[in-house]
């Protein structure tokens, strides 16, 4: 975390960049099947969407079963640095604590740390517009290379005044005003669709409300921005999307909320996957039968790779039974694509992704960092513009640069279950969306039943053998 650039003095305490945890981490290699379930914390996307709009909703809000990652946890400090409360309340299930959410009109000055996450850079500027004096936004040094440019754009059209010294990237600061004229804006959101959800998310609080209309190629991460409609329907806000491309937010209060987080289907896909790589059975309670979550994609992909994928009342049951290449477009739930990558790269046939150009942008140029890392363990993978094409090698003991992504953590977990000697580099940037990463790895691939951070839904059956 690098908020103490001398040409932005902004008098911040730092929070730690990570967690203490081993630098670099052998990653455990599995010779037998594995029979084991995996019970996930809650969804990032989800848990900092309810944030946002709890911090503007008229009334005190609770959010059960949050997410407490690094995203999440400086997305909460963020709020609090901005004087809305969020404290913890003790929730239903053990260990795990519920977050009150008491708003209050956004103060400044203040200082945002938005570590590496998309959600607060992108989510917290049009907050901030309404707060009653100049915030900064700042964040790692790989954070300051993600673009923000059309969401401050955006928000200039719409009467804001902001200086990002033309950067169109962290760190610039926000001239709050109190308040946003707001009205019709035109955003090319082909880079990111967290550039609409931002927007989308505060727009019932400016005085015109917001109508946004997407130019440019086509938008990824569409099921995000159906997320972000969701919530603000429930928060009894107005959004009319019915045209393609464009959205209309009413002004109006945002409603509080007392919402049940989901858990995170996009860091599902580590787990899942084992199931493929050993042949095995993987089993995740709670998994929704209905979700905006992009990383419900996952069940069609590992299917289409050769698994058996079954959904019901006790939540999802995976088993694997063959690694085949497939060609698959992840533009809509391009999160996936590093652990799909690595499947791929211990599949029996090549593999073309297509259509996540856009993750070049994501916390590092993911399509350079996947074929890179394969790369250096004996693949064969070539960058594509959009995409990655991989074809299957037999892969070799070595360091695996992550980057500072926990997506490449993940997929190189994937990878070290059938390659011996696979060391995962800076394996505590994990941290950023699923806490404890290497404990929670280490039981589930060993069936222990301290892997489940939630029980199954009541009346589920449980399985998975050793739980
Ligand atoms: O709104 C969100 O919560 C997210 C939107 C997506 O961003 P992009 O549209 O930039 O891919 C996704 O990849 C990211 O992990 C989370
Ligand atoms: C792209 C991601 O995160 P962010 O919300 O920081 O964009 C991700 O989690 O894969």
């Amino acid at each position: 975390m690098t908020l103490a650039d001398p040409d932005h003095p902004v008098g911040h305490t730092p929070l730690p960049a990570h967690p203490a945890g081993p630098a670099d981490w052998p990653a455990p290699t599995l010779a037998a099947p594995v029979d084991a379930t995996a019970a996930l914390p809650g969804s990032k996307s989800i848990t900092n969407r309810f944030l946002v709009l709890a911090a503007l909703a008229n009334d005190t809000s609770r959010i059960r079963r949050p997410l407490r990652s690094r995203d999440t946890l400086l997305m909460a400090q963020a709020l609090r640095d901005l004087g809305v409360v969020v404290r913890d309340h003790e929730g239903e299930d053990a260990g795990c604590h519920d977050w009150i959410v008491e708003p209050a009109p956004p103060r400044g000055p203040a200082t945002i740390d938005c570590g590496l996450a998309g959600t607060i850079m992108r989510f917290l500027p049009p907050l901030a517009t309404l707060a009653d004096g100049p915030v900064v936004f700042d964040g790692d040094l790989h954070a300051r290379t993600r673009p923000v440019g059309p969401v401050l754009d955006a928000l200039r059209a719409l009467g804001a005044s902001i200086d990002d010294g033309g950067r169109g990237a962290m760190p610039f600061t926000i001239d709050g005003r109190g308040g946003l004229r707001g009205g019709t804006v035109t955003v090319d959101a082909s880079g990111s669709s967290q550039f609409i959800s931002a927007l989308l998310l505060s727009g019932a609080r400016f005085e015109e409300g917001v109508t946004i209309h997407h130019v440019g190629k086509p938008l990824p991460s569409l099921p995000h921005i159906q997320m972000t409609v969701e919530t603000l329907r429930d928060a009894g806000v107005v959004v009319d999307d019915a045209e393609p491309d464009t959205w209309r937010v009413e002004p109006s209060e945002i409603n509080a909320l007392d919402v049940t987080v989901e858990p995170d289907l996009s860091n599902a896909a580590v787990f899942l996957a084992a199931a493929l790589v050993t042949r095995g059975v993987v089993h995740v309670p709670a998994w929704p039968a209905v979700t905006t979550q992009a990383g419900d994609r996952i069940r069609d992909v590992l299917a289409q790779i050769g698994a058996e994928v079954q959904l019901d009342r006790a939540g999802l049951t995976v088993t694997g039974r063959g690694l085949h290449g497939i060609d698959v477009d992840l533009h809509d739930a391009s999160e996936l694509t590093p652990v799909v990558a690595a499947l791929a790269a211990l599949a029996e046939s090549p593999t073309w992704i297509r259509g996540v150009g856009h993750i070049r942008r994501h916390e590092t140029d993911r399509i350079a960092a996947l074929a890179t890392e394969i790369n250096r363990l004996g693949g064969d993978v070539d960058e594509t513009d959009d995409g990655l094409v991989i074809r299957p090698r037999p892969l070799h003991a070595g360091l695996f640069h992550t980057y500072a992504d926990h997506r490449m953590a993940m997929a190189a977990a994937v990878l070290g279950l059938r390659v011996p000697g696979v060391v995962i580099e800076d394996v505590a940037t994990t941290a950023k969306t699923l806490p404890d990463f290497t404990r929670r790895w280490t039981s589930f691939l060993s069936g222990d039943v301290a892997s489940t951070e939630r029980p199954a839904r009541a009346g589920a059956t449980p399985r998975g053998g050793r739980r």
